[in-house]
């Protein structure tokens, strides 16, 4: 449900929000790439006279349904739009960040003066969807929600850095779409806005609840109004919440999730459906960017390029955590009865090697000579399943240990034999100051490597082989 419309024919002021380039006009509509226009017949036949076997979804504009073009050649979705510049708009820009434009079909009898646009299909539906409905399989987990939040963040980078830049205007969930590998698309450019914004003289339009509360007359619409809209649909990703949901006090995601921020009651906001994000220092760094972005001074809220930088680096963090619980998991699984867990009399090692060839192709866990430590205690270590050697040689070892010392708290140190340039958790469970030398035989090349004792020793947090980074 929209807030407010757009009357689109008033839409194309020239101005920019930080740099003014009053004289600067917009692309003409030559400069526009050619859009295949279609017959009206061609999208009756594609959508099977717009059955109801391929209505996709209704919007504030009309339904969207299916069309199988080209026979068969082509799969994609066609929606009415109301007089706006969403054609032109759309054929000035491609991005894979984007539901791009196929084409329009413009049959004044048949359209009720409408024009039918045919976009691309996106076969997973909205994120909207994803997020709320019951549906679905389930709810995605963190790291889809932070996948899809650098995506969208990427999209609306993109729009805001095109030449004119163009204000998206109606950032939500609903508008963001699932393509075929599983990736948000940014789509609906009916309320999108290009050019420069000075001399703006677009009626503010956006969507309740995303809505900037800053953009009340022409005047103020900037990219900042996206940026609010993004930080609302951050909020909604984290919370599974819906922007204004009455069920709720207070019902506007905003006025209940901003308040924890400001309490450092990180954990309330987590969606209770998947559970605590895998990196929780992380995922607060997500919402304090969260709360900048719908702060009610549009100045003080970060750019897009800066959103994108911070979600980009949560991602990481979220994906290297995710990999130490995966690690620890697989570790975990290959522990023997002979091993037992809870001693911890004597100092153990356990080995997760990347590198096995053997260990890759049948995940079997085989034993390997094991540890001599300089308190002469004799150890075993295991040897388990392989999570992949790429990764680890990627790894900022000591880094990662310090942004994830509770991912050692129990004992699981990473470590890289030297000469076989394996990589292996080692569990260490005995007196902390032992100095502990690592033996390691590998299968294949019998090799003995040595991990630095002093390295062990450097911080609680854990031990790093020099030559990891
Ligand atoms: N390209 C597409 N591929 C697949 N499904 C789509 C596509 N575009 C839209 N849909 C489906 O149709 C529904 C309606 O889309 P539409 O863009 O018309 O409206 P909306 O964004 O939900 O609401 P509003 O019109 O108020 O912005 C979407 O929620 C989605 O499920």
């Amino acid at each position: 449900m929209r807030y407010l419309t757009c009357n689109a024919e008033t839409a194309i002021a020239i101005c920019h929000p930080h740099s003014p380039k009053k004289n600067k006009k917009p692309a003409s509509p030559t400069q526009a790439q050619t859009v295949p226009h279609f017959a009206y017949s061609d999208i009756v036949a594609a959508t099977n006279a717009f059955s109801a076997g391929n209505f996709l979804g209704k919007g504030s504009h009309g339904s969207v349904y299916k069309a199988i073009l080209h026979g068969g050649a082509l799969i994609a979705a066609v929606k009415k739009t109301k007089p706006s510049k969403e054609i032109e708009i759309l054929s000035n820009l491609k991005s894979r960040r984007l539901v791009n434009l196929i084409g329009f079909c413009n049959d004044r009898t048949n359209c009720n003066n409408n024009k039918l646009i045919v976009v691309e299909y996106m076969p997973n539906g909205s994120l909207h969807d994803l997020l709320h409905s019951t549906k679905t399989v389930g709810p995605p987990g963190w790291t889809a929600r932070v996948r899809f939040a650098v995506q969208v963040a990427k999209a609306v980078r993109f729009l805001h850095s095109s030449e004119p830049p163009v204000i998206h205007r109606d950032i939500k969930s609903s508008n963001v779409l699932i393509d075929q590998k599983w990736k948000a698309r940014l789509g609906d450019f009916g309320l999108a806005f290009r050019g420069y914004v000075a001399d703006s003289r677009v009626p503010p339009a956006g969507t309740l609840g995303y809505l900037d509360p800053c953009y009340l007359a022409p005047g103020d619409l900037s990219t900042k109004s996206d940026v609010f809209s993004f930080g609302i649909l951050l909020l909604e990703i984290a919370s599974g919440r819906h922007a204004i949901d009455v069920r709720h006090s207070p019902p506007s995601v905003l006025d209940w999730a901003v308040p924890l921020v400001r309490r450092g009651h990180f954990r309330e906001i987590c969606d209770p459906r998947i559970g605590a994000p895998p990196d929780m220092a992380a995922f607060r760094r997500m919402m304090v960017l969260a709360s900048r972005c719908v702060t009610s001074t549009a100045e003080r809220r970060p750019t897009i390029a800066e959103v994108v930088e911070c979600l980009t680096a949560v991602k990481k963090n979220f994906d290297e955590s995710l990999m130490w619980m995966r690690m620890k998991r697989s570790v975990v699984k290959a522990r023997g009865d002979w091993f037992p867990y809870r001693d911890r009399s004597e100092e153990s090692v356990r080995i997760d090697k990347g590198g096995s060839r053997n260990c890759r192709r049948n995940g079997k866990v085989s034993s390997v000579l094991g540890v001599e430590y300089d308190n002469g205690a004799a150890n075993r270590a295991v040897r388990c399943k392989s999570v992949g050697s790429v990764f680890f040689r990627e790894m900022k070892i000591n880094s990662v240990m310090e942004r994830f010392p509770n991912q050692f708290g129990f004992g699981y140190r990473k470590v890289r034999l030297k000469r076989s340039r394996s990589v292996g958790l080692l569990e260490h469970y005995g007196n902390e100051s032992n100095t502990c030398h690592e033996r390691h035989n590998d299968t294949h090349n019998n090799d003995y490597d040595r991990v630095s004792s002093t390295e062990m020793e450097v911080s609680k947090l854990g031990i790093v082989d020099k030559n990891l980074d």
